[in-house]
């Protein structure tokens, strides 16, 4: 095994107060395993200063060297964590594109080669870089080797190890911290919001709050996000934080598990220079305490190429290099094509070996170089896979049998499958979703504005025609108008609600952050909150404007009916919104699930015109019971009338009772959520199960 020597006393060495490390400076240096750490400051701090440090350090020491910094930086509770090395060989994806006419019999399905065959490997304590032009395959590879392909989308083939063996993908998602090149966070909460619920949910569930919450102090401190800690992510509407502490806030989330290995995609992508490099220094130090770092990029400039330690170049898929970044130029150099002196070796490389499309001829010219490089490249992959081939040192190999067991005791995340129980998710998603909720003011006010201009709107328009009882007609239709004007209501509120908030969930839930249940338990006790609310409100104008049964029971029957129909129309909405993926397409599908709710409560059509074999759809409408409970709270205690002056008769109301419709209401909704549930579980994002 490899010997993990005592971590360093870092706790001593970074300002505390009250004896406890809180709120960390972001400016003051601090020194750990005999090396100074100055963490970024924008404002005072000198990148080349803290690069100039890591380049005295002697970082050529052993693995085994580097294993033993591996916690320097870390809490005490997650270390040590074991080093986790990657290799693969001779990976090969496709995709099936399709091409030709508007028709299907038209189209043609073409397999389109992403990856030809590409090999390497990834280290622990070095930072391996992915280069290559746009289209190359970069972020193929990066979602690959973090074990993230969709599935049923590409073809692949090859072999994958980690530490030396086939890997434990379910395990493996949860060691791997993977950055995507798209920031994908929820903009009304804070950075530390962020990174205390990846804490709290990923963190071991044994391990006490206290110390989950200065992990994320550590994290703020290591990733120099102090001063915005406290500020709200934003969005392209409402401007937050700026573009490169997204990209580090991104980071943060998947470093406050203190994962192993770290896959990020185009990390410096849409950030200035400065802030690239600051990310990239960061990442440096994480690889110099034992993680392994791989990293796409596009141009890096050549202080951070300088950084990594090895690089997998890809042109067209096809792989033109596989060794150490500072040995690239002379390698090409022996090919014939020299570095020009003064040149960004970066630049360089991407310059020779990426398509110019500006003239046939000069296509022509760089494909034929692209292809002696593939070709010269494919000489040295024998070498290669031979390298691959040696024995790996033992204390890097875990046994297959060992593998879940070994891996889990290596990092934090502990044995389970969710690391929060299941409580402890569900209390910490249902924070989250009302702070949402409320900090969304613009949904909020826009629903209550309009709860107050419907309400008073239609009490002035029915204004007293409950107490006019000649005037059933009129109190029938006010009943069922506002019965479609709540569910219909509810429903627009609550239609683009799981779909805008899909893209973070599937990252969140990739790296097992939390179950779906108690995601969608949080969100849904956030609704019908909400909505107890707003229907209350407009029943307490409406009701008496209109002038209906002046009783506390039947007011109390008629809020509790209202109420029940909304959250019966969101839970059906919802069925539409989990079973398909575009907003445009739920929203319609929606309200042609509300339409034809409506249709079948009776008031518009008597069931007895109805063709018999559509007739039982209003079973399993919702506003069929609505429709019956409102009416007879209103008109069930009046005398009994003829068959054609009885309303209950006129409008087609079941002879059900208040009690058996309220109870068949609160079924349905019942019923129309699990479909919603279970519309999500079958519509989430599926991972390929191979490599
Ligand atoms: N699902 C897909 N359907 C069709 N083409 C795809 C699909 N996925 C990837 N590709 C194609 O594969 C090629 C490589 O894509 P990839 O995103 O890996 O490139 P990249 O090197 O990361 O590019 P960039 O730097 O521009 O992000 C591109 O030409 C892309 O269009």
């Amino acid at each position: 095994m490899i010997p993990v020597e005592s971590a360093p006393d870092e706790e001593a060495s970074l300002p505390k107060a009250n004896g406890q490390v809180l709120s960390l400076p972001d400016s003051k240096p601090y020194d750990v395993g005999g090396v100074r750490f100055v963490p970024f400051d924008p404002v005072t701090s000198t990148i080349d200063d803290d690069f100039a440090e890591f380049r005295r350090y002697d970082w050529s020491r052993s693995l085994v060297d580097q294993a033993s910094i591996g916690p320097m930086l870390t809490d005490k509770a997650l270390a040590p964590f074991k080093t986790v090395s990657m290799s693969w060989r001779d990976i090969r994806v496709s995709v099936q594109t399709q091409t030709g006419g508007v028709l299907p019999c038209t189209k043609k399905v073409e397999l389109k080669p992403i990856l030809r065959g590409v090999t390497g490997c990834a280290q622990p304590g070095r930072m391996l870089a992915i280069m290559g032009g746009s289209g190359a395959g970069k972020s193929t590879l990066l979602t690959l080797l973090a074990g993230r392909m969709p599935a049923g989308e590409y073809e692949i083939s090859g072999e994958l190890l980690v530490n030396g063996h086939g890997r434990h993908l379910n395990t493996f998602r949860r060691i791997a911290g993977f950055v995507e090149q798209e920031d994908r966070m929820f903009a009304e909460l804070t950075v530390r919001e962020q990174l205390e619920i990846s804490a709290r949910c990923r963190l071991p569930a044994s391990m006490p709050l206290e110390q989950k919450m200065r992990r994320v102090d550590q994290v703020i401190y290591e990733l120099g996000l102090s001063k915005v800690a406290d500020t709200k992510v934003g969005s392209f509407e409402s401007r937050g934080i700026s573009g490169g502490e997204r990209k580090r806030v991104s980071i943060g989330i998947e470093l406050v598990t203190n994962p192993p290995l770290l896959l990020l995609d185009e990390p410096t992508s849409g950030l200035d220079s400065f802030h690239a490099q600051a990310v990239m220094l960061t990442m440096l130090r994480l690889a110099r305490e034992g993680r392994t770092i791989i990293a796409t990029i596009h141009q890096p400039r050549s202080q951070i190429f300088q950084m990594f330690d090895d690089l997998l170049l890809l042109s067209e898929g096809y792989q033109v290099y596989l060794g150490s970044a500072k040995e690239m130029v002379g390698y090409f150099s022996q090919l014939g094509y020299p570095c020009p002196a003064y040149y960004n070796p970066a630049d360089f490389a991407l310059d020779l070996i990426s398509l110019s499309t500006h003239s046939k001829m000069l296509e022509e010219q760089t494909r034929d170089r692209v292809a002696y490089l593939e070709a010269s490249f494919s000489r040295h992959r024998k070498e290669m896979d031979a390298k691959l081939d040696e024995p790996l040192d033992d204390a890097m190999v875990v046994k297959p049998k060992e593998a879940p067991r070994l891996l889990s005791f290596l990092t934090c995340i502990g044995e389970r499958k969710y690391s929060a129980r299941w409580v402890e998710q569900f209390v910490i998603l249902l924070r989250r979703a009302w702070s949402l909720k409320l900090r969304n003011r613009a949904i909020i006010q826009a629903r209550v504005t309009l709860n107050v201009i419907y309400s008073i709107a239609l009490g002035l328009i029915w204004l007293n025609a409950g107490r006019n009882t000649l005037d059933d007609r009129a109190v029938a239709g006010v009943i069922f108008y506002l019965l479609v004007n709540q569910s219909f209501g509810a429903s627009s509120a609550i239609v683009m609600t799981y779909l805008s908030e899909r893209r973070v969930v599937v990252r969140e839930r990739s790296s097992r952050t939390y179950r779906m249940s108690a995601y969608f338990l949080a969100k849904s006790v956030t609704e019908v909150v909400l909505l107890v609310a707003l229907v209350l409100f407009f029943s307490c104008i409406t009701y008496w404007m209109v002038g209906f049964q002046p009783h506390a029971a039947s007011f109390f029957i008629f809020t509790v009916t209202l109420t029940l129909a909304a959250h019966a129309a969101e839970s059906l909405t919802l069925v539409a919104s989990t079973s398909v993926r575009c907003e445009h397409t739920a929203s319609m599908l929606a309200s042609v699930l509300l339409t034809f709710s409506s249709l079948f409560a009776g008031f518009l059509i008597a069931p007895s015109i109805m063709p018999v074999w559509l007739r039982w759809i209003r079973y399993i409408s919702f506003m069929f019971y609505a429709f019956a409970a409102l009416m007879t709270d209103q008109f069930g205690s009046l005398p009994t009338l003829s068959s054609s002056q009885d309303p209950m008769q006129v409008y087609n109301v079941n002879s059900l009772g208040i009690g058996a419709n309220i109870g068949f209401l609160i079924l349905l909704a019942v019923v129309y959520r699990s479909i919603a549930y279970v519309g999500l579980l079958l519509n989430k994002q599926r991972f390929q199960k191979s490599l």
